[in-house]
């Protein structure tokens, strides 16, 4: 669990956290419609999940809320700033953006690149504060990577290696984390400690995060949101109970599936078989 943040980490708590906002979105590629006029809000200090089929749309909404995609009309909002209006290192101090495969830079360790999240502070190559080496500090010690702070990056494995990007997200001291697919490749037990620590950073900093996971019983379970979205389209957004359901994700993925109750946890499964298991009943 990561550790409360001390009383000069705390100084974003006194903002109000700031949700996203996509207001007639559409984005265009190459010069393919990618997102099609798309409305969707993501409720500020929630954890939302934003799940759908591949090429969907998922990773360009998330670009385009962060500001690294300029919308061919309509806007992203943050909180009541169009994203637009920010300069971009006003957006970095806002809001984090892991992205879906992030490259480890040959060479750096861990604390160094925990101390890039402070670059949207100190301009690249500045002198570290005091005040810098304190977020830093907090950033490794609430992500439980104080013993491998000195270790290089490729040394790590895939878990430790989310760990230290999510690090370098907190120290850049926003409010806001976008994390693209951020158990992607990590074993179930690194999953679920990814999933943990963004949930517990939630509930103790009460920061607002927008996740793309492709795990729909996962996104439900560690999501008080949940956003379908279909063909650059959002096809449904709700609680997990009203999102989940058969009826919808087969709508969505073209796959029949089933609800059940596996230790009294609801769960969405592809229906692999005419008929469920005994195990699991069906609700
Ligand atoms: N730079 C680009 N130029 C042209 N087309 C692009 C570009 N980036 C993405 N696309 C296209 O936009 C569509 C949506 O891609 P996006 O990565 O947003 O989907 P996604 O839902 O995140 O997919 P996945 O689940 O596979 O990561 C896809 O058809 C993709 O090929």
């Amino acid at each position: 669990m990561p550790r409360r943040a001390p009383a000069y980490a705390m100084h974003t708590a006194t903002l109000p956290p700031a949700g996203l906002r996509a207001e007639q979105l559409s984005v265009s590629l190459a010069g393919v419609n990618i997102l099609q006029q798309l409305d969707v809000s993501f409720p500020a200090g929630k954890v939302s999940a934003l799940c759908g089929p591949n090429g969907c749309g998922k990773s360009t909404l998330l670009k385009t809320l962060a500001g690294l995609i300029k919308p061919v009309g309509g806007h992203a909002w943050l909180g009541e700033e169009a994203v637009s209006s920010l300069s971009p290192a006003e957006r970095a101090r806002r809001m984090a953006m892991l992205a879906q495969s992030s490259l480890t830079p040959a060479g750096m360790t861990v604390a160094e690149l925990v101390a890039c999240g402070r670059f949207v502070h100190t301009g690249l190559g500045e002198r570290v504060s005091r005040e810098d080496q304190r977020w830093i500090d907090w950033a490794i010690s609430t992500t439980e990577l104080d013993a491998l702070r000195e270790r290089e990056l490729a040394a790590l494995s895939g878990g430790e290696r989310q760990r230290a990007w999510i690090a370098m997200a907190l120290a850049q001291g926003g409010r806001v984390l976008l994390l693209d697919e951020p158990t992607t490749f990590l074993d179930v037990r690194h999953q679920i400690e990814v999933l943990q620590l963004v949930r517990a950073l939630n509930h103790s900093h009460g920061l607002t995060v927008v996740w793309v996971l492709h795990d729909l019983n996962q996104a439900a379970a560690f999501s008080d949101h949940m956003v379908l979205m279909q063909a650059g389209r959002i096809a449904a957004a709700g609680s997990p109970a009203e999102v989940a359901t058969p009826a919808t994700l087969e709508a969505v993925f073209g796959v029949p599936m089933w609800r059940g109750l596996v230790d009294g946890q609801p769960v969405c499964l592809p229906r692999l078989a005419s008929q469920p298991s005994e195990a699991a009943a069906c609700v």
